[in-house]
C-alpha cells in the first residue's frame, strides 16, 4: 500500500439502526462483489462531498431502503481501520421513520431483536454498535457501602425507582462473606427492576453468583493477559486517557468510563478532561464510552453530544440521605 493511500482520511460512513416498535432493528446484507460481502450491516453508506451526515443518512436510507427517516439520534462513531480500507462508521438510531422498510438494491433484508444481534455475521466495525445498542445512557456505580447495608439498599432501591437500569456494585472494603451475600441481594433487586449488574474488579465471582459481568480498574487493565469473563457477560473498564482506551481495546472490553470530566471532591488531584478532552479522547476509541466524574443527570444531553453512550456516576445518581 503506498504512503498516501495508508494516510488518506477516513471515509465516512453514516447507517440507521431502524428500530421498530418491537424493538427489532433491521439489517441488510451486502451484496456479493463488494467489500465485506455477505456480511449483515446496518443501512447506509458513504456521506458524498457537500452532504452532512444526516443529508446523507436520509439519502442512504431512501436508496436502498425506501424509507424517509422522520428523526435520528446520534448512537455512536467507530472509527476502523480494515485491510481494505479505513471507515468512520458513524450509527444513528431511528425509531421515527415513514413507509415500510423493503429491498430497493436487491439486498436481502431481515429484522432481528436487539439482544439477539450476532457479532459473528456483521463486520468487524459493527460489533461496538450492538453494545452501544444494548447499553442504556446512565450508568450508577454504588458507593462504598457502610455499616448499615439496609441503607444501602434502600438507596440503591431509590436508583432503581428513577429509572438506572445498568449497575456496579463498588463494595471495595467489605468482608469476603459479606460481599456475596450483598451482591447476591443486589442482583435480586436489580434483575426484578430488569437492570443489571456488574461487580466491581472480581471477575472471579461473576460466574460463580451469576452476575452480569465485571467492570476493572485501570490497574487491572496493566496486568490482565486476556477477556477474564466470557462474551455472554458485560467486560468493563475505568479509563483516563488514549493509551487506557487503547488497552481496554485489545483486551476486548465491551464499553469503557472515562473520566474525569468535570472538578470532583473525590478525585481533587486529577486534572478534569473538560468536555474537549472527554470528546477527542472519545473520537479516537471504538467502544461505548461513558463520561464520569463531576457529572449530574441534567448533562446527560452534553454528553451525548460529545460522544458518549451516557454518564456514569456515584453521586449523580445516588441520592444523599
Ligand atoms: N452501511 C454500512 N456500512 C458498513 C457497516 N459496517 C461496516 O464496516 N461498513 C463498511 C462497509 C463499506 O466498506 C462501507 C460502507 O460504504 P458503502 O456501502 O457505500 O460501500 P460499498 O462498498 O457498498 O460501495 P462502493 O465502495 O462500491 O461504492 O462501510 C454497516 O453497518 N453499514
Ligand atoms: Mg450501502
Amino acid at each position: 500500500m503506498s504512503a498516501a493511500l495508508s494516510e488518506a482520511a477516513p471515509v465516512h460512513v453514516v447507517a440507521a439502526a431502524l428500530i421498530d416498535a418491537d424493538g427489532r432493528v433491521l439489517l441488510a446484507q451486502r451484496p456479493e462483489g463488494k467489500h465485506l460481502a455477505g456480511y449483515w450491516e446496518f443501512p447506509g453508506g458513504k456521506v458524498e462531498p457537500g452532504e452532512s451526515a444526516l443529508q446523507a443518512l436520509q439519502r442512504e436510507i431512501l436508496e436502498e431502503i425506501g424509507v424517509r427517516v422522520a428523526s435520528a439520534e446520534a448512537l455512536i462513531r467507530i472509527p476502523w481501520r480494515y485491510s481494505a480500507k479505513q471507515i468512520l462508521l458513524d450509527v444513528y438510531r431511528v425509531r421515527e421513520f415513514v413507509g415500510v422498510p423493503h429491498s430497493c438494491e436487491g439486498q436481502s433484508l431481515k429484522w432481528v431483536p436487539a439482544a439477539a444481534l450476532d457479532p459473528a455475521e456483521m463486520p468487524a466495525a459493527d460489533h461496538p454498535v450492538i453494545h452501544a445498542l444494548a447499553l442504556p445512557d446512565r450508568y450508577l456505580i454504588t458507593p462504598e457501602p457502610g455499616a448499615d447495608l439496609g441503607a444501602f439498599l434502600a438507596g440503591l432501591d431509590a436508583a432503581l425507582d428513577r429509572g438506572v437500569r445498568l449497575v456496579q456494585l463498588r463494595a471495595l472494603q467489605l468482608e469476603e462473606e459479606k460481599l456475596r451475600t450483598l451482591a447476591a441481594e443486589c442482583l435480586t433487586r436489580v434483575r426484578a427492576a430488569g437492570g443489571q449488574l456488574l461487580i466491581s474488579r472480581r471477575h472471579d465471582l461473576v460466574e460463580e453468583l451469576d452476575l452480569d459481568g465485571v467492570h476493572i480498574s485501570a490497574a487491572q487493565l496493566q496486568s490482565l493477559q486476556e477477556r477474564p469473563v466470557s462474551l455472554r457477560r458485560w467486560f468493563a473498564a475505568s479509563c483516563h486517557d488514549a493509551r487506557e482506551l487503547q488497552l481496554a481495546q485489545s483486551l476486548q472490553v465491551d464499553f469503557a468510563v472515562l473520566g474525569t470530566v468535570a472538578p470532583t471532591l473525590s478525585h481533587p488531584g486529577q486534572v478534569p478532561l473538560g468536555w474537549d478532552g472527554f470528546s477527542a479522547l472519545c473520537a479516537g476509541a471504538a467502544l461505548p464510552v461513558f463520561a464520569l466524574g463531576g457529572l449530574v443527570e441534567g448533562d446527560l444531553p452534553a454528553a451525548i453530544e460529545r460522544g458518549a453512550q451516557g454518564i456514569a456516576g456515584i453521586s449523580a445518581f445516588w441520592e444523599l440521605r
